[in-house]
């Protein structure tokens, strides 16, 4: 088994919908980056990354890069889980923290959580996705940006079936 963590930030800002578990969460702002813009499928991504000592998303798909020019976090997700897989490691579980003061998300976090899981092509009880704010402290609290973090579990293949 090997453990993981990830992190990602992104500041409020532009004219992007609002990407969020690989939903679209209805806001009155998106964020700024260079993908869509999905902090939670970048921290989870870079999480696996960790795990397997595979570097982090800016090196697999660089901000610098044109092709990954508003691309699809859970395509950039789904290719992560694709090398974890080639190294013969699948998801054991994901715990995900969204560090937000706005939106309000419980009402979308089971349908993130079975979007996850359907990326790792795993159970849904193998995801927890939760919500919290910065009680209005930092830049989360002056609703500057939305932070994420992730940590995660990813276990050997096993072939006993
Ligand atoms: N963006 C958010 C943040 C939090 N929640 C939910 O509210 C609960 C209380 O948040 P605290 O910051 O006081 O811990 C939390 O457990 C979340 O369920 C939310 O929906 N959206
Ligand atoms: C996802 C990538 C893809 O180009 O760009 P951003 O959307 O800017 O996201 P970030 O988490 O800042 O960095 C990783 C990037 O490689």
């Amino acid at each position: 088994m090997r453990i993981g963590h990830g992190y990602d930030v992104h500041k409020f800002g532009g004219d992007k919908p609002l990407m969020l578990g690989g939903i679209e969460v209805p806001h009155t702002r998106g964020v700024i980056a260079h993908s869509d813009g999905d902090v939670i499928l970048h921290a989870v991504a870079d999480a696996v990354l960790g795990a397997l000592a595979l570097g982090d998303i800016g090196h697999h798909f660089p901000d610098t890069d044109a092709a990954y020019a508003g691309a699809d976090s859970a395509v950039l997700l789904a290719d992560v889980v694709s090398q974890a897989q080639s190294k013969g490691f699948e998801l054991g579980n994901l715990d995900v923290t969204v560090v937000a003061q706005e939106p309000r998300l419980a009402p979308y976090i089971a349908k993130m959580k079975v979007r996850i899981a359907q990326l790792f092509n795993a159970a849904d009880d193998s995801v927890n996705v939760k919500a919290t704010t910065t009680e209005k402290l930092g830049f989360v609290g002056r609703k500057e940006g939305i932070a994420c973090h992730a940590v995660v579990i990813m276990k050997a293949v096993t072939n006993d079936g």
